[in-house]
């Protein structure tokens, strides 16, 4: 069996007024990760971990910055992509575990429906999905709220 393990890591800088969407879903809180996409740190990092076990680049590879195109772009919609990609090439995904890295504020009650949108995103059953929340209790640039961080792996399976 041709199975492949992947990670991926993202960071964001928090800045007032920009919304937190974190797996497509927008938590309530007055600060959020500036970008040039919708700056979802933790899609960005489940994919980069899917990219990863299939070795095929990265998010920056397939989305540039610096293109209009992506632009306040819905990261769920680039996850889908990446899906794609790797359905293309053959590969199923066989389970993916994230964990957020954020001060505040409590996300929790929103797992969820995190939960629910990337495994419709990636076409893998709910159980599959792991999303985890920790902060880094005050310490760094996650405590003291200047950014907020995702880290991800994943297990792909090749035909
Ligand atoms: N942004 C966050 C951070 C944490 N949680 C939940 O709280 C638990 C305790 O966090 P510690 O950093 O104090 O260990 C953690 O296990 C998560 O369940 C959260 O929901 N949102
Ligand atoms: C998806 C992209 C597209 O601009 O999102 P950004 O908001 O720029 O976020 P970053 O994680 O810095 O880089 C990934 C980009 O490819």
């Amino acid at each position: 069996m041709n199975l492949r393990i992947g990670q991926g890591y993202d960071v964001h800088r928090l800045t007032e007024g920009r919304p937190l969407i974190l797996g497509g879903v927008t938590i309530p809180h007055p600060k959020g990760p500036a970008g040039h996409s919708d700056a979802d740190v933790l899609t960005h990092a489940v994919m980069d971990a899917l990219l990863g076990a299939a070795a095929l680049g990265d998010i920056g590879t397939h989305f540039p910055d610096t293109d209009p195109a992506y632009h306040h772009a819905d990261s769920l919609k680039l996850l889908e992509k990446v899906v794609s990609l790797l359905e293309q090439q053959g590969y199923a995904i066989v389970n993916v575990d994230a964990t957020l890295i954020l001060q505040k504020p409590k996300i929790a009650p929103f797992i969820p429906k995190i939960r629910e949108n990337l495994s419709r995103m990636m076409h893998t059953p709910l159980e599959t999905v792991s999303v985890k929340a920790t902060t880094e209790e005050g310490l760094g640039f996650t405590g003291r709220e200047e950014g907020v961080a995702a880290m991800a792996v994943c297990l792909i399976r090749g035909s």
